[in-house]
């Protein structure tokens, strides 16, 4: 097992490059939001634009439309109950589930239309709705951002046995292809490549409806514009909860929106930075 430091956002978050635009840096489609789990689409979207993904579109209730466009005129929206799989064939990734409430024939029509060379985030809802639902998962680079109870239901693995890393091991092999797993927990740990990466950073200010659907939205933000993706995935889930260490120094809480809206500010320390460099303070 290996821990995670900021070594992984040295490694990652690289200088940009002036030769380049919005479809230089991924095209995310988030699907999710139900009527009344708008806040999980919306947080999606803030975590992966704010991490600088190029383009972001959200296929939500219509209902939520007004109130994204408030918060982010930068994402583009569409009606999550129309086809919208002209859309879902541009993207880079797309991020499934946050907020999305029962709605299987959107998680059918979606997963029966990925296509191999795109990234598929599978959060909240779609982690449950596979749980209880015979569906074949989609031939592509899967990844995988349960909490303890949906990995409970999702991989069979009782919460009691999940810090043991051979039973998560034995429960990932039963998917295919095989995803990355991100098991958040108040010692999230990230499964891929045969390795386990646990976070040394975050803490119970973090426990806000939300934190979880802002991790999606950051990880889908950086693996549109990072490469390899396991990197991209491990510094996704450090950032997240490294911002939030900061900003506990002098808040009680650490909303997930807040959060996002440091992400610009943080990313910038590492731009320049290689692995070897001395840790930055401040
Ligand atoms: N503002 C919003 O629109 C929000 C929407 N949400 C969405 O609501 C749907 C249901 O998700 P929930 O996670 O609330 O419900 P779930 O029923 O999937 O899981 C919550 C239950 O799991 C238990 N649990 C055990 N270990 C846990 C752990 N380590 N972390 C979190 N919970 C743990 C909790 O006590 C709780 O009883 C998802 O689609 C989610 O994305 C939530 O993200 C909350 C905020
Ligand atoms: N006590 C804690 N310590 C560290 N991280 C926590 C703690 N409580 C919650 N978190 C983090 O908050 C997030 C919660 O995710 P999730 O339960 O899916 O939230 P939601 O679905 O409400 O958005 C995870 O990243 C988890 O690691
Ligand atoms: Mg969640």
């Amino acid at each position: 097992m290996e821990i995670l430091t900021d070594e992984i956002l040295k490694k990652v978050i690289q200088k940009r490059a002036s030769a380049s635009h919005k479809g230089t840096y991924g095209r995310v489609l988030i699907v999710g939001g139900s009527a009344n789990f708008g806040g999980a689409a919306i947080m999606n979207a803030l975590g992966a634009v704010q991490a600088g993904a190029g383009l972001v579109s959200v296929a939500t209730d219509p209902s939520n439309f007004a109130a994204l466009h408030a918060q982010l005129p930068e994402a583009m929206v569409t009606d999550y109950q129309q086809d919208f799989s002209d859309l879902m064939a541009k993207q880079e990734v797309i991020l499934i589930g946050s907020g999305l409430g029962n709605q299987l024939d959107i998680l059918k029509r979606v997963l029966e239309r990925v296509q191999k060379n795109q990234i598929l985030i599978l959060d909240g809802s779609a982690l449950t709705m596979l749980s209880q639902n015979p569906i074949k998962l989609p031939d592509c680079q899967l990844i995988m951002t349960p909490h303890q109870m949906e990995w409970q239901r999702i991989g069979e693995v009782p919460i009691a046995d999940q810090s043991r890393e051979d039973a998560n091991w034995e429960a990932l092999v039963n998917f295919q292809p095989e995803p990355i797993l991100v098991l958040k927990s108040n010692h999230t740990q990230v499964y891929a490549e045969n390795c386990v990466h646990q976070l040394s950073v975050g803490g119970p200010y973090q426990a806000t409806g939300g934190m979880g659907d802002t991790l999606a939205g950051i990880i889908a933000g950086f693996v549109a514009q990072f490469k390899p993706l396991k990197d991209a995935v491990l510094a996704a889930t450090y950032i997240h909860s490294a911002i939030a260490e900061e900003l506990s120094k002098k808040a009680f809480v650490t909303l997930p929106t807040t959060i996002s809206a440091q992400l610009p500010y943080y990313m910038k320390k590492y731009e320049a930075l290689q692995p070897e460099d001395m840790p930055i303070k401040g």
